[in-house]
């Protein structure tokens, strides 16, 4: 049993309502938009339309209308073609192309062209299919009609299909499902649905192929083609049978054949009972199957089938070897002898041989039965090789078609996977760049918070001087480098006289301007040689390489004129301060630390302060 293909669906074209013709057309454009309205209606089944093409071809040809009978003829042609009466559409096909090329009719030419590589193929004629179709899918791509690129589409596709081309077809009958469903041609969509389940089922890809299939009946009853719904049933059948499932497989075929019945499609009744025969094989009901084999061969025999008739001939060999008319069976085997002779298909010759050796087995006649099953076994020997070779072609279809989809898929992720790493390496520069800079500000911070912690360690916050850790540190350094070298060193202590009285008179406040006041004629005046710090409250001391009692007087006295006239910043009022100051020079063997001189510079300080305050007392 096989699918039935692309010789019961040929064209998407011949479609039409079994209309009553009208009785008169004014004129041929009339006749010819009557014809081409036919296409685009609602289908029918093909006799219907061959029917009606006839009367319409008479109407033409009495009329003198050249132009209009083309059209009919064609469309006449297409529906031969999908009745599988290929001779007769053979016939009409040329005498259309004479006709057409005589006066250069290109769109009749065209649809001639389109179904040109299926009357090709079922001619059995070698066929160079890239040069046939090459120049439709040229025309496929210059037009924007979708109805002609579903038409070009399915045509390649089917005779892709046709060649086992089946990734190919798949890609093509997929454009032309395409363009139809951008114009809802529900009528294509059903045949290329058909199609591709059609494919799908020889590839083995039984649960895609039922899927199509009953996508493609919904649509076809919908519409209410019933030529086509009988074409889908009758597959859905062959698939089933093919999966052992007989008794799905026989309920569709019987609807198929009710439904062909129902049409007077002789073609279609043959193919259902052929197959519904198959399974009365199966169910070892041999006297059924013997006569529905037999109504078949029939018309096979009259299309003009012989592969098809040849099926049904064995068929009914096989019934009566089981039925044990031994004879019976091998004359009627004998008919086939001429087919068997010419044909190149290793199926039917394997059958052939194999049925012929079981009948002489049966007739206990073993030496031909011997020699029939050893010319068995070298063509099975053939044909395993052939469909290893098949098998080999399927799977690696299969397998570029899945390695394809794959491919893309993993095209697809890829770029998802670059935008993605492209955002995260966004994201993660941001990141870096607000870490750099949470960094960089945390560290400026952190130095900054150093520095005013040391400075906050060293300065004095009031008046923002050198405190006494400051000036001490300082000194000992001073200290140090005097006693391993011959630096002259002095250290002096300076005190504002009277500041309490100043305090409790003016306030605090103004006290403090006072002790800034102080801190900022320091500044002024010690050089970078020279170091201050504020000592105690209002006590200062400095560090000094002097050892020149004039220098030293210079230097307070220089101290004296900057405080007197260094304004305050903020008090309102300026307020008379003296200070004094006492200094002690180091000595070198004498001194051991800092402490001593700094002691004596006290003692200076407060003879200073003794003697009158606002002066300076140095060591002798
Ligand atoms: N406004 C202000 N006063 C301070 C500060 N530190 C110490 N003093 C004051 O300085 C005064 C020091 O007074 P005394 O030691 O008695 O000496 P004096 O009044 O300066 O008298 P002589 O030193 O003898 O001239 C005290 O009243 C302290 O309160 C300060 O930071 N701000």
């Amino acid at each position: 049993m096989q699918i039935a293909c692309c010789a019961y669906v040929a064209s998407l074209i011949a479609v039409a309502k079994a209309d009553e013709l009208p009785a008169t057309f004014s004129s041929e454009n009339a006749l010819i938009s009557y014809i081409d309205e036919l296409n685009t209606s609602h289908p029918s089944d093909p006799n219907s339309v061959i029917e009606l093409t006839n009367q319409l071809i008479d109407y033409a040809l009495k009329n003198e209308w050249q132009e209009a009978y083309l059209h009919a003829a064609v469309l006449k042609f297409e529906n031969l073609l999908e009745q599988d009466n290929i001779a007769q559409a053979n016939m009409l096909y040329q005498n259309i192309y004479q006709k057409a090329k005589a006066v250069n009719n290109d769109h009749i030419l065209y649809l001639l062209a389109v179904n040109e590589l299926d009357l090709r193929f079922s001619l059995g004629e070698d066929v160079d299919f890239d040069a046939l179709y090459l120049p439709l899918i040229e025309r496929a791509k210059k037009t924007d009609n979708p109805y002609v690129i579903t038409n070009i589409y399915f045509a390649i596709g089917l005779n892709q299909y046709e060649r086992d081309l089946f990734a190919d077809a798949i890609q093509s009958l997929e454009k032309a499902y395409q363009s139809s469903k951008s114009v809802d041609d529900t009528f294509a969509l059903s045949q290329i649905l058909t199609q591709l389940s059609n494919i799908y089922f020889d590839l083995g890809d039984f649960p895609l192929g039922i899927r199509y299939s009953e996508e493609a009946l919904a649509i076809a009853k919908q519409i209410r083609d019933l030529f086509s719904e009988s074409v889908i049933l009758y597959n859905l059948g062959s698939a089933y049978f093919s999966h052992k499932n007989y008794e799905t497989a026989e309920n569709y075929l019987n609807e198929a054949l009710a439904l062909s019945k129902k049409l007077n499609d002789d073609i279609g009744v043959a193919w259902a009972q052929a197959s519904l025969a198959d399974i009365a094989l199966e169910n070892k009901d041999w006297m059924y199957a013997l006569d529905l084999y037999a109504q078949a061969e029939q018309v096979f025999a009259m299309t003009g089938d012989p592969e098809l008739e040849f099926g049904a001939i064995i068929g009914q060999v096989r019934a009566k070897l089981e039925l044990g008319a031994y004879a019976e069976a091998l004359s009627k085997l004998d008919t086939t002898y001429d087919f068997i002779k010419n044909t190149k298909r290793l199926r039917s010759q394997i059958d052939y041989t194999k049925i012929y050796a079981q009948i002489r087995y049966a007739q206990q006649d073993y030496k031909h039965a011997y020699d029939k099953l050893e010319e068995v076994i070298t063509l099975l020997e053939q044909r395993y090789e052939n469909e290893q070779a098949q098998d080999i072609q399927k799977y690696k279809i299969k397998f570029d078609t899945q390695l394809k989809e794959s491919q893309n898929a993993l095209l697809l992720k890829e770029n998802e996977i670059q935008s993605l790493q492209l955002e995260t390496q966004e994201r993660q520069q941001k990141l870096w760049i607000i870490f750099v800079c949470l960094t960089l500000g945390f560290m400026f911070i952190q130095m900054w918070h150093r520095q005013r912690f040391k400075r906050m360690a060293l300065h004095d916050y009031l008046t923002n001087s050198p405190n006494r850790r400051a000036v001490l540190a300082y000194a000992n350094d001073c200290y140090r480098q005097a006693e391993h070298g011959n630096t002259p060193l002095s250290f002096g202590i300076m005190d504002l006289d009277n500041f309490k009285s100043i305090n409790d008179k003016y306030g605090h406040e103004v006290g403090d301007q006072i002790l800034k006041r102080f801190s900022k004629a320091c500044q002024a005046v010690f050089n970078s040689k020279e170091q201050y710090g504020r000592y105690g409250g209002e006590e200062w001391l400095f560090v000094t390489n002097e050892q020149n009692k004039e220098a030293i007087q210079a230097l307070f006295e220089k101290l004296r004129s900057e405080f007197n006239s260094t304004k305050s910043d903020t008090s309102p009022i300026e307020i008379e301060v003296t200070f004094s100051m006492g200094v002690a020079y180091y000595k070198k063997g004498k001194d051991h630390d800092i402490n001593g001189i700094i002691a004596r510079a006290d003692s200076n300080l407060y003879l200073a302060k003794q003697q009158g305050r606002d002066r300076l007392v140095v060591d002798e």
